[in-house]
């Protein structure tokens, strides 16, 4: 593939933690909101709730991902029953049982990003929704739930787990997966709730520190992480910079999803994947390796002084069309 100048940081992050990241689609309208009160929080709702109940201080983005392959699972349905209609020369009756489990919602992004601000709004808005919360609350004081408008509203239940469930304590604090790991891995979840969404708030102002923070080798920036597993992203706080700061960071976010994208949902017809990248901030030249859906990349040696940063990539598959990946490739670089 075509050798080009300079990629983020935050797109070298991507390979490194990206094997197991996966999506869904926010198919329906929500009654149910799950808040976990975790560093970062979580939230989520449907393209056309969330639309009509974020502030004009909000930009949403919106994933194309279809699938979440590392969590899927089959499950049973006891309800009713739809049929497809009989024709004359089919004696054979399609039963398609209807997904009634209550669909949830997570909302999650960095320390401040406005999750407490967001919830509040969705809860106060005038929408007719019925609207339980669960929110985890890190930590021994419970500052946030005091904050959430439901709880003086009277209307909806607020669930504190102070224990420390749902999972986050134990399995990890910034990184949304073990919570969405629980709505496939719990019978008792599973079998009644399904996950909807996962929305990830993004700060217009603080968000690009966050994205360029260089981590220690092998581990993977959170931020980078939860705009990897978000369905839908709202960049936040848009009040607090320029219109071209905003116009930069939308960008910045759509590169990532790509990326994710790319990696998620092409590994089958991706045999091969290598290649260096010229990362912004970094003098050590950044090598990936990948072979269907594993991919581990690192910082490798220095970029000698007369040599040129380029990047270079190779895609070994079927199916691949070189245009398309360089263009999407192309919008990742800074
Ligand atoms: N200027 C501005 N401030 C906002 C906006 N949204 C939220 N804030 C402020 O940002 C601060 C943090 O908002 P929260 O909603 O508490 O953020 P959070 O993600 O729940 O915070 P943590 O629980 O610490 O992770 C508060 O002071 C909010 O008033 C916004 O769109 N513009």
């Amino acid at each position: 593939m075509a050798t080009i100048p300079s990629a983020s940081m935050d797109m070298a992050a991507t390979f490194l933690g990206l094997a197991k990241s996966h999506s869904f689609p926010l198919s329906s309208i929500n009654t149910t909101l799950f808040f976990c009160k975790t560093r970062p929080k979580i939230i989520a709702q449907t393209r056309k709730f969330l639309t009509s109940t974020t502030s004009a201080n909000s930009r949403i983005v919106y994933s194309s991902k279809q699938t979440r392959k590392c969590f899927s699972r089959r499950f049973t349905v006891s309800g009713a029953t739809t049929s497809a209609p009989e024709t004359e020369d089919s004696d054979v009756l399609t039963k398609i049982p209807p997904d009634n489990r209550i669909p949830a919602t997570i909302i999650t992004g960095f320390l401040g990003s406005g999750k407490t601000t967001l919830l509040n709004h969705i809860l106060t808005a005038d929408h007719g929704k019925r609207i339980a919360v669960i929110e985890n609350e890190y930590g021994e004081v419970d500052i946030d739930g005091s904050l959430v408008a439901a709880k003086s509203a009277g209307a909806e239940d607020i669930v504190m787990l102070n224990n420390g469930c749902l999972c986050c304590t134990v399995r990890g604090l910034a990184n949304p997966a073990p919570i969405i790991q629980t709505f496939y891995a719990e019978d008792q979840v599973f079998n009644d709730v399904k996950l909807d969404g996962v929305v990830t708030l993004v700060d217009a102002k603080h968000a690009v520190f966050h994205l360029d923070e260089v981590k220690p080798k092998g581990v993977v920036n959170e931020a980078v992480e939860q705009i990897a597993y978000a369905d839908r992203i709202i960049v936040n706080k848009t009040d607090l910079v320029r219109e071209p700061e905003v116009a930069s960071l939308v960008e910045r976010i759509k590169a990532n999803i790509w990326l994710g994208t790319l990696l998620l949902e092409r590994s089958e017809d991706i045999y091969r994947m290598k290649g260096l990248l010229s990362v912004h901030g970094m003098d050590e030249r950044f090598v990936f390796q990948g072979v269907h859906d594993i991919f581990q990349g690192s910082p490798d040696r220095l970029w000698g002084s007369d040599e040129p940063r380029i990047n270079k990539l190779v895609f070994i598959g079927k199916n691949l069309d070189a245009q398309e990946l360089e263009k999407g490739f192309k919008a990742c670089l800074l």
